[in-house]
């Protein structure tokens, strides 16, 4: 159990902590005054039961002549109303409770969502090629609500109950300790012996929850997002049925923990109804008559009204946390294991963009992905010159998707250096490489937003430079397009996907959306292989006009494409195997341009 208080603390941002401290403040007063409450009913009904008390009794006859009552019925008015008081301001300090427990959980939940989300985004790039997208938005959205409403806010509670518990059978212990510690030792062992059985089996389905919810989720993204090819294959049924096992099992788990926290109470308030009979009965015989049993029999009935929710609340913030521990382990797992994170930019910070006036050297380069033997690149040197055109070639699987990700600064080398004319590249200049940096990938990536926020990706509205937009779009060869065919031109929503947009479109989107920041080196990466041959002459013929004043790296599987490069790279098997122009290159007998310009390689 303080394993687990120890990874919800965890959880926690530290600079919280005071604020948990002044809510266990709020508890310890409400349990006092909860408990006062509880007391204040003795001296009324001792009073009612036998008024001649007031002399006999030090407290109540002291009270009464400082109070200076005048009749005992109006000193028993008097002890009737100040315990409705008293019990008044304890039901209201209980409901305050609950309340700042409950706000501060629902604002540490979205404290603990921003910072998982801001986690994942610091990571580098490599993180994102294993891990499956739906499960990481499944976590910041979903996992974290869990686990501050199954970890956090039974904490809280139990917190507050065992407070309430403790104080209330301090309290029973003090007017009658016999039967203080038979109601304690009775409440105690049923729910402590339920807990026993159940707790393995709590982990076992708490586990189990985090796994079935991470199935379900990562069915469900790939049945939307591969709907086109499901349907024309008829896997809908297929489909479902992987998702109808690991949902039936999260909501079956969901169901059986919610019935486990609730189940001792029914046997519980059984045996309370029992022993409260017997409780009276017991003091009723030889212990003084009504007049002394009254009292007793009034706190205990009050306290019994406190006292069994406290322990069936204790119950089941226990349950709670053991089920929801997985859930806990799941977050701390990615929120602690932060190795090669990077800083994020500050935001409206220009970044002095790194611009190669000279070259870009790759000197001796080596790459294995994490989950892969075999070297991607291998031992990989090359010198492009600024302001020139290179062009990358070489069969499926080369490596020249890789060398562009190492090229970008968003793969480390495991071997080798990236120099930027002489300044190797490293994690403190990688940011101000990457402003000087326009990309196009193979796939272009749509946000359900307009043209013009999709060209300028992931600024606000009101800091979009329009005429910039505009210029990219016209060297993309896609403003004629938005302007005569889109119903409301730049400022058109794409839906999501970019469902509205032919592949030739959404790639003249990634393109404008590359040259929008007018970047001294662009990338393309297999950028014109969805356009048509015009379209790509006109959108090659755009780029090329740019070479000369701007560095271009072009990956191609099209050969005409890299026709007019200053320079074009042939890998083979992660190497470097040939590279000149492409004249040189295609009169080399027996070379592997010439067997790829003719579809052998
Ligand atoms: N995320 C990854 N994890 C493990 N191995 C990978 C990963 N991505 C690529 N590889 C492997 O690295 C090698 C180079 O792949 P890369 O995508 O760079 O080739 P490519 O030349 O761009 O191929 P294509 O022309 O088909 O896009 C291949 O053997 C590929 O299987």
């Amino acid at each position: 159990m303080f394993k687990t208080l120890a990874k919800i603390k965890a959880l926690l941002d530290p600079r919280d902590y005071k604020k948990v401290f002044i809510l266990l403040f709020v508890m310890i007063v409400t349990a006092f005054v909860q408990t006062a409450g509880v007391a204040s009913i003795m001296p009324f009904l001792a009073v009612l039961s036998n008024p001649g008390i007031i002399d006999t009794n030090i407290w109540l006859s002291q009270a009464y002549e400082a109070l200076e009552f005048e009749s005992k019925d109006r000193f028993l008015y008097f002890l009737g109303a100040a315990a409705f008081v008293v019990f008044i301001s304890g039901t209201a300090l209980q409901a305050l409770t609950q309340w700042a427990i409950t706000r501060y959980s629902h604002l540490q939940q979205y404290e603990l969502s921003r910072r998982l989300m801001a986690d994942y985004l610091r990571r580098p790039y490599s993180f994102f090629l294993n891990r499956n997208s739906g499960d990481l938005a499944k976590n910041v959205l979903q996992e974290t609500a869990q686990a501050i409403n199954g970890g956090l806010m039974p904490a809280m509670r139990l917190a507050s109950q065992v407070l309430l518990a403790g104080a209330i059978v301090a309290l029973l212990i003090a007017i009658y300790p016999f039967l203080a510690m038979v109601v304690a030792i009775t409440l105690g062992s049923v729910y402590g012996l339920i807990y026993v059985l159940a707790r393995t089996w709590l982990n076992k389905i708490g586990q189990d929850r985090v796994q079935s919810n991470r199935e379900r989720f990562t069915v469900a993204a790939e049945a939307f997002a591969g709907s086109k090819e499901i349907r024309l294959l008829g896997r809908e049924f297929d489909y479902l049925e992987r998702y109808r096992n690991p949902s039936k099992r999260f909501a079956k788990h969901q169901a059986n923990s919610i019935l486990l926290q609730n189940l001792p109470q029914y046997a519980i308030e059984a045996i309370a109804f029992g022993g409260i009979l017997l409780v009276v009965l017991y003091l009723m015989d030889g212990h003084g008559g009504i007049e002394t049993a009254l009292p007793l029999i009034g706190a205990y009935g009050l306290a019994g009204r406190q006292i069994i929710p406290a322990f069936q609340k204790i119950f089941s913030s226990v349950a709670q946390m053991r089920f929801n521990t997985a859930a806990v382990d799941n977050i701390l797992a990615d929120l602690g294991s932060q190795s090669g994170s990077i800083a994020l930019p500050q935001r409206g910070k220009q970044l002095m963009p790194l611009i190669p006036s000279s070259r870009i050297t790759l000197n001796d380069i080596t790459y294995h992905y994490p989950s892969s033997e075999e070297a991607a690149l291998r031992k990989l040197s090359l010198t492009i010159q600024a302001n020139t055109t290179v062009g990358f070639v070489g069969p499926s699987g080369a490596g020249k998707s890789t060398l562009v990700d190492l090229l970008l600064g968003l793969l480390p080398a495991d071997k080798g250096e990236i120099y930027i004319d002489d300044q190797p590249l490293m994690e403190t200049n990688t940011r101000n490489w990457q402003a000087a940096i326009g990309y196009v990938p193979q796939h272009i990536f749509l946000a359900d937003q307009s043209v013009a926020s999709n060209i300028a990706l992931g600024l606000p509205e009101s800091q979009i430079d329009h005429v910039a937009v505009e210029r990219a779009a016209r060297l993309a060869n896609l403003h004629e397009f938005l302007v005569n065919e889109l119903p409301q031109g730049y400022g058109t929503i794409i839906g999501e996907r970019g469902v509205r947009l032919s592949g030739g479109q959404r790639q003249r989107i990634g393109i404008a959306r590359a040259l929008y920041r007018d970047p001294a080196v662009i990338f393309f990466d297999e950028a014109t292989s969805a356009l048509d041959n015009a379209t790509e002459r006109a959108v090659m013929e755009a780029i090329h006009n740019l070479s000369g004043t701007k560095t271009i790296l072009l990956v191609a599987h099209r050969l005409s494409t890299v026709k007019p490069c200053d320079c074009i790279y042939v890998l083979v098997r992660g190497e470097l195997a040939e590279q000149g122009r492409w004249d040189e290159l295609i009169s080399h007998e027996g070379s592997h341009f010439q067997k790829l310009a003719s579809g052998l390689d």
